[in-house]
This record gives C-alpha cells, structure tokens and sequence, in this order.
C-alpha cells in the first residue's frame, strides 16, 4: 500500500501490516463551584494502528432500488466507467462532490510556498468508491435500469449509457411489514420473503453469504436506504430481533444514526452553529419543504412524517445547550419541520427555511434560505461516506498507557454523527450535532492516526514579533515528506518536497 501522505515522524512507524503512530490526548475535566470554573487539564498516551491493507467492500442496500440506491450505484458505475454525457448546458463528467473523504480537504501543515490542502481521502489507506461492489434488497421487483428511470434522477442521456449495467443488477426480495411504512407503498410490494420473522431474517442472512461468496468481496456492510419507517423505541425484551442485533454488536458490527443529514437538516447544523458561536439567538426555526419522489409519497403519511420530524427537529439541541448565556435552562427556539408531498417536482426537492433571532438591544434579525436540488444526489455522497467510514474504523485499534490491550472503537460509532441528522452515541455520551464539531471529529482522529496533533488554526507563527518559523536555528526539522517534489495540481498545491537527510 502506497499512501500520498507519509508522516516523518518519530511518532509514527510504518510496518507492513499498519500505520503505527504516538499520541497524546489533551483533554480537560471541570468542577463547578457556584460562579467559578476549575479546570483541570489531562493527557492520556495512545497508540493508534491502522490496517494499510484495504479490503474489497462489498454494500448491501436495503432499498436499493429507490431514488438514493440506484443513484449512489449509477454514480460510482459512472466515475468508475469515467462516464461523461451531453446535456442542454454541456458536457458533464461523473464526479463524488458533496462526499467528505473524496471531495473535502484538510490543511496538512504551511511549506513555503504556503499552505498545504490534501483530500480526506489521502490522509489514510481507504476504500475508494470505484472499487465498491454493490447489492441488496427491495419490496420492489424492478431491475435498477428500470428502477434509474423511475427514480427521475439522472440525465436522460447518462441513464442510456449506464443502462446495459444498472439493468442486469436485481434487487433481492425483501421483508415487508405494512405497517412500518406508508400505506401508499403496498404498489411496489411485489419482491418478498415470505414465511415467518424467523424464516425472514434466515433468508436474510443467507443473501448477505450468497453475495460475499459470489462477488468475492472480503467484507460486507449493510445500509438502511429504504423508506423512512413509523418512529418506534427499542424496548428490551420486547424487540426479540434486538436481541439478535446486540448479539453481532458483541462480534463488532458498527451502528452509527439514523436519517442522511444532506441538505436542508445539514444547513440548520451550520447555521445554527455559526449564530449561536457568534451569541445570536435563534428564537423561531421554520423549515419547509416540498418534493415529489416516493420518498415524500411516503412521508405524506402522518406515522412516516412523525418519524422524519424527530430525526429534523433535535440537530439544534447541543448547540443551543452550549450556550447558557443566550439561553435559560431547558430553553429553545421555536423549531417548526413541515414536509409536503407535490408530485410534479419528484426528487428536485424545494426547501424553504425562515431563521429570525434576537440581536443586541431587542433588536431582531430574520433570515429567508430557498433551496432547491435533486435530493438523491445529496444524500448518495454521504451514503458512500458512511460505508467508507465505516470500514476505515474496522481497521484502526489503539491502546493506552492505562490500558495496552489493544481495542476498536465502540459499536455504535459516533464518528458517523457527521453523516446523519440523529447520530447515535453510546450509552452516557453527548450527542454533538454542530456540523464543524463534527467535521474537526473526524479529522482529528485521523490526525491522531497519523501521529499528528488535532488541527488548531492557531497560526502562532503568524501572529508573533519574531517568529520561530523563519530563524533557522529555532526551525524544528520535521517536514511532512511527500513524495517526490513540488508541483502544482489541478487548483491545490501538493507539496511534494525532496527529503534531505
Ligand atoms: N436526499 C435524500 O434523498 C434523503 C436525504 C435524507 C434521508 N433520506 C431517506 O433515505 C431513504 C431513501 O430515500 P429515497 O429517496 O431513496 O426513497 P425511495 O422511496 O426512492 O426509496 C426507498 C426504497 O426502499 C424500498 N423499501 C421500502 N421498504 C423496504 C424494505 N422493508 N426492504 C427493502 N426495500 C424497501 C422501496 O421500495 C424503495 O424502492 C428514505 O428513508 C429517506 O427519508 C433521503
Ligand atoms: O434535507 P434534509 O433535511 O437533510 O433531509 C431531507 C428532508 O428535507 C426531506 O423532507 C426528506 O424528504 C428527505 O428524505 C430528507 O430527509
């Protein structure tokens, strides 16, 4: 394995089977006593490994024949193919925008040329989406090229030449339990498994073997893209399936969250961030929106619509909770969610949201966002994301100085928050919606698998008399080796400088 970014380091050894890497954690506990902060600083040592070897990853949708599952298939077909197409405003070529690890950069470190960006994807040996073999299972019967030209996604003129690919995958029948969705999906039920939930999940499992063994994939993750179900608890002893479901968390299969934060959820994250960071205070959040795909046939339904409310209506909690200054304990803003089903505008998704806060000395300010995409190809990026994720973090182990027994991370993975509008943590930890917190999660921890320290934007050696940057003697030889030499790539400089010895 050859990776773009090698780290010359003390801290990190590169041996044939992972990235080994020193870290320390800096974190802090708080007393309160009355008006007064104590704060106590800690650092724990880590070791961190991450596997170089990446394996082939095969994901099972469930839904795979929906908007989300033949658009996210058609899309990594399409780049893997390096497919382009004519439309009315010019050649259009595949692409992953909108993913994190394939389109997002991180600041490596400043050369002299400046600043040095690299791609998520670079940072650490992972999956690329070309290589990603793709099944599942859906109530529905239709082939994925008939079920492509359902789904009213894509251009016509990339749909033709995907169309002799996407027609030969099937999905797999499904189990169908009425009442989870809407009852005006009961027309697409004619792909099932019959028989009882025992016999169900049975044949379930059989698929998920009948597919590694077939495609020869070396590991294989399951994906929720089917339709948004009626909002129920888990109840022990009650949800006998649960049992089965905590049983494979024992043997380390990862759960993240429910619901693709995409577009109009993933905003209110930013936005209500960045007012909040700013001591603005939100005091009435409306969110509108219409679209006419079967995912918003689905959510016409009172249950369905209950359940996608929930999921939209708690990403502004952490945020507003962190600010006590602005608002009183157990205070919010007024947070409306309001989805309608309008057939003629199928996936192109018309978003609407109002955001009016109190500013300095009783004044207000209201903001009016208008937001209009094909929803499917917001949420195909992060559903890539998710899988690639997922697998990277079945690769990464790490110990302590308190504790060398080598460990993974939790089953329910809370760095996947980023992805989804109601991340799941586990049992005693803060859920953190705010879409940079987020973000700067997911970076640091693979910073810390690289031996680096999180990223600060601190920029000290800017902001001082005399910097220590650029008197030789002070300079701490330990440039981030990158290959070969300097070039300049496609709009971001990749530094890639000769090492001297
Ligand atoms: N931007 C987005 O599209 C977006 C964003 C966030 C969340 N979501 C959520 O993602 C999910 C999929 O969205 P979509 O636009 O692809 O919807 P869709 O209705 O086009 O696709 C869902 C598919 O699931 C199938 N299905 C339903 N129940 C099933 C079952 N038990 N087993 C197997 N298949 C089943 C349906 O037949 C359908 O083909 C929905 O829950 C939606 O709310 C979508
Ligand atoms: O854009 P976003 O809020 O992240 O999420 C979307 C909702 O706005 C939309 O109403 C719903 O139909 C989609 O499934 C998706 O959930």
């Amino acid at each position: 394995m050859h990776e773009k970014v090698r780290i010359n380091s003390a801290d990190v050894k590169y041996t044939e089977k992972h990235i080994e890497s020193r870290y320390c954690y800096h974190t802090a506990s708080v007393r309160r006593d009355g008006d007064t902060f104590t704060v106590t600083p800690s650092s724990t040592e880590f070791i961190f490994r991450t596997e170089r070897k990446v394996p082939r990853l095969g994901v099972m949708l469930v839904g795979w024949g929906g908007n989300n599952g033949t658009t996210v298939t058609a899309a990594v077909l399409a780049n893997k193919l390096g497919l382009t197409w004519k439309t009315k405003t010019g050649l259009k070529k595949a692409n992953y925008y909108g993913s994190l690890l394939e389109s997002s950069t991180v600041c490596l470190g400043s050369s002299p040329d400046g600043e040095v960006y690299a791609p998520f994807r670079d940072l650490l040996p992972m999956v690329h989406p070309n290589d990603i073999v793709f099944d599942g299972w859906d109530i529905s019967s239709l082939d994925l090229g008939r079920a492509m030209e359902r789904a009213q996604v894509l251009d016509w003129s990339l749909q033709e030449k995907l169309w002799p690919h996407m027609s030969q995958l099937k999905p797999r029948p499904s189990v169908y339990i009425p009442e989870f969705i809407a009852a005006n999906q009961e027309h697409r039920a004619d792909n099932l498994i019959r028989g009882s939930k025992a016999e169900q999940v049975a044949q379930i499992r059989r698929d998920i073997c009948d597919f590694r063994e077939k495609s020869g994939v070396d590991k294989v993750l399951v994906l929720w893209t089917a339709n948004t179900e009626r909002f129920c608890d888990v109840i022990p002893g009650v949800n006998d399936t649960a049992e089965n479901l905590l049983n494979s968390i024992q043997r380390g299969v990862f759960i993240g969250g429910d619901d693709f934060k995409s577009g109009q959820t993933k905003l209110k994250s930013v936005l209500v961030d960045f007012l909040v960071s700013t001591g603005i205070k939100p005091t009435s959040i409306v969110s509108y929106n219409h679209l006419g795909n079967n995912d918003g046939l689905n959510l016409s339904a009172l249950q369905q619509f209950r359940s996608k409310e929930i999921s939209k209506s708690n990403v502004v909690d952490d945020i507003v909770q962190s600010n006590p200054v602005l608002y009183r304990p157990r205070e919010k803003p007024d947070h409306c969610v309001v989805i309608k089903y309008v057939p003629y505008v199928g996936d192109s998704k018309r978003a609407m949201d109002e955001y009016t806060s109190e500013i300095m000395m009783g004044g207000t300010n209201t903001m009016a966002l208008h937001n209009t995409c094909e929803d499917s190809l917001l949420a195909s990026p992060i559903i890539l994301d998710l899988v690639i994720l997922t697998e990277l973090c079945q690769r990464i182990t790490f110990c302590t100085q308190d504790d060398p027994v080598f460990q993974g991370f939790h089953s329910v993975l809370s760095l996947l928050s980023f992805l989804c509008k109601a991340p799941l943590v586990p049992q005693g930890a803060p859920v953190v919606n705010a879409f940079f917190r987020q973000r700067a999660c997911i970076e640091n921890v693979m910073r810390a698998c690289l031996g680096l320290p999180p990223q600060n934007h601190m920029q000290l050696e800017h902001k001082m008399t005399r910097s220590f940057m650029h008197s030789e003697e002070n300079h701490i030889h330990n440039p981030i080796l990158m290959n070969g030499k300097i070039e300049h790539i496609k709009g971001y400089q990749n530094i890639l400088t000769s090492h001297q010895n």
